[in-house]
């Protein structure tokens, strides 16, 4: 008798589940759900306006995810709830929201309705980045052995300069909220009625060491003495590893979903980390890029190293046994959503819909007929600004090369050329700090759908790239630990090597780098690298100063 697990997705935009066979990792069916609140970055659902670089989500979306994608797929799949034996979820992260002790968001409470500190504080909310520059000093000075963990600098996309940000601006809800909480442990909060923590998140996004545990008391009381006792006070209980049960489906939530009750459900994951099983990575040397809004690359490796700029390594924070890096784009797609927003012409999307195509495909396909370099264009891909390896979120933006005959699709190949610089950055700095890049994956929306993006970074980063065989990495992912979570007493696995090797799955495609095409990008990046080490690491901070202007006059 087949057996089957879910993963459920979390993403920016919109949340998934899928059906998938825990014997082949085929996907049965599939739900998506697209949250009605989006990315709140300008206002709050009352109107209420938000700071700059704010980007929060509400938490109603992602119960609605639950409560309609779950049925959806046990409907379609005419499966029966009993031969489902696992659950998995995956979130974006550092995607973090305060809550009370009984999982209530404090957002939800009646006094706090307007309070933007109240919401999700979504993994590109960037307005806590004082208070992360504040962290690194303090860091650095004390001489704290684990920022070398995570590149030397920790983003203020991570946990930290987040929670720190609550308590300066809104001491009322810190004074609130009984726990500060990654959304993937609330959500399998809320399946199970169990509080659990991850070691993905807590270990890539929350400075959490498996031997050291959080950074010590004294270090938080020299950011602020209100933080002396944080850990205790508002990051909960024990750290799980992946893969393990955090517990069965509840009554409540099987009546919701159509769920058995007592399903096992795994540890939250993140949904970049969770992706590399079902890509059938199982050892170290293989980066894996989970390529979307943004970008996060994965890879393991057998010891540690301290690489600059990275997100952060973690023991066993991929796959157990193998010292998982983490390393990131904090926009690569959005970049060409921007372009298709501002940059282009009615024409262009009435003559897309005349050839029935997507407007990324139409320009992608005028964009093919260049060759590189011919445009004369090159970009620094900063538009949401760099995670890696320059760790700084006020870097901006910028277009070279200009002229009056300039036109979108060129303008749009040169970001996407960008983005593909930026990967090279990444694999290179790896390089030299010691962990091998051997073999090079690629999954997400953007692998999925862009044989020309995919094409362009095989040139730009000289490698092969091998594509994820599911169009929805990070949901098969999740229900690959859905089915470790089960274990192989229930139908599942106990390892996720074993899982990988049997549900992971890529695309019979491989990319292979074009050597003419690589030869004129050598010397695009070579003037990249320039660039970006010219605005990025202090020859000319005109980036951040335009930055300090625009907050000044929107501020007054
Ligand atoms: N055909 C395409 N080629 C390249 N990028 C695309 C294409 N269609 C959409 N995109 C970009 O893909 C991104 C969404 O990627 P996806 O993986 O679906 O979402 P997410 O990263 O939020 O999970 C958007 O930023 C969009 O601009
Ligand atoms: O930092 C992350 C993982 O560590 C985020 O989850 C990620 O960058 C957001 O993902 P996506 O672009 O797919 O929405």
């Amino acid at each position: 008798m087949a057996k089957y697990s879910i993963g459920i997705d979390f993403g920016t935009l919109s949340g998934r589940a899928l059906l998938v066979d825990v014997r082949t990792g085929e996907e049965i069916a599939t739900s998506v759900y697209d949250y009605p609140h989006k990315v709140m970055d300008e206002m709050l659902p009352s109107g209420k306006r938000l700071g700059v670089d704010f980007a929060l989500e509400h938490p109603r979306d992602y119960l609605d995810v639950i409560e309609k994608t779950i049925s959806a797929v046990i409907r379609e799949s005419g499966v029966s709830p009993d031969d489902i034996i696992g659950v998995g979820v995956d979130f974006t992260a550092c995607t973090v929201m305060p809550v009370k002790a009984d999982g209530t968001p404090v957002c939800f409470l009646p006094g706090f309705r307007d309070n933007p500190h109240a919401y999700v504080k979504l993994w590109k909310h960037h307005a806590a980045q004082d208070k992360a520059n504040k962290l690194n000093e303090t860091a650095a000075a004390r001489g704290e052995k684990w920022l070398a963990r995570y590149g030397n600098k920790i983003s203020s996309e991570w946990l930290v300069p987040k929670i720190w940000q609550i308590l300066t601006d809104a001491p009322e809800v810190y004074e609130e909220m009984d726990c500060f909480i990654e959304a993937a442990d609330w959500i399998v909060w809320q399946l199970t009625g169990k509080e659990t923590r991850n070691s993905c998140c807590a270990g890539y996004k929350a400075i959490w060491h498996k031997q050291d545990g959080y950074p010590s008391k004294e270090f938080f009381a020299a950011l602020d003495p209100r933080l002396e006792n944080v850990v205790e006070e508002k990051l909960g209980g024990e750290i799980l590893p992946l893969g393990s049960c955090a517990g069965g489906i509840t009554p409540e939530m099987a009546a919701k979903t159509g769920l058995a009750v007592g399903t096992p459900v795994a540890v939250g994951n993140v949904d970049a980390h969770v992706c590399v099983p079902a890509v059938g990575i199982d050892g170290p040397g293989k980066m894996l890029a989970i390529m979307g809004t943004s970008t996060c690359h994965i890879l393991m490796c057998e010891k540690e190293c301290s690489v600059p700029g990275i997100c952060g390594y973690v023991e066993d924070g991929v796959m157990p046994g193998l010292v998982g890096y983490e390393a990131g784009q904090s926009c690569v797609g959005d970049h060409f959503a921007w372009l298709v927003n501002n940059c282009v012409p009615p024409r262009y999307f009435e003559e897309a819909k005349a050839h029935g195509m997507d407007i990324h495909v139409y320009l992608q396909e005028k964009a093919s007929e260049q060759k590189p370099g011919e445009s004369g264009l090159l970009a620094l891909d900063w538009w949401n600004g760099n995670r890696s390896v320059l760790v700084d979120v006020d870097l901006t933006g910028m277009m070279l090369g200009m002229t009056l005959t300039t036109r979108p699709e060129e303008m749009y190949r040169a970001l996407v050329e960008a983005t593909a610089y930026g990967t090279r950055k990444i694999i290179e700095n790896f390089e030299e700090n010691g962990v091998p890049v051997d073999e090079f994956y690629a999954s997400g929306g953007i692998a999925e759908k862009s044989a020309f993006v995919m094409q362009i970074y095989a040139d730009i980063i000289r490698k092969p790239i091998k594509i994820s065989g599911s169009a929805q990495g990070p949901a098969l992912g999740a229900a690959i630990f859905g089915a470790v979570a089960a274990g192989k007493k229930n139908g599942g696995y106990d390892s996720v090597y074993d899982a990988a090797r049997m549900m992971g799955k890529l695309k019979n495609i491989t990319y292979l780098p074009n050597e003419e095409n690589a030869k004129v990008y050598d010397k695009l990046y070579a003037e990249y690298s320039t660039l970006h080490d010219y605005f990025g690491t202090g020859g000319n901070d005109v980036m951040k100063r335009l930055k300090e202007i625009k907050k000044g006059v929107q501020n007054a």
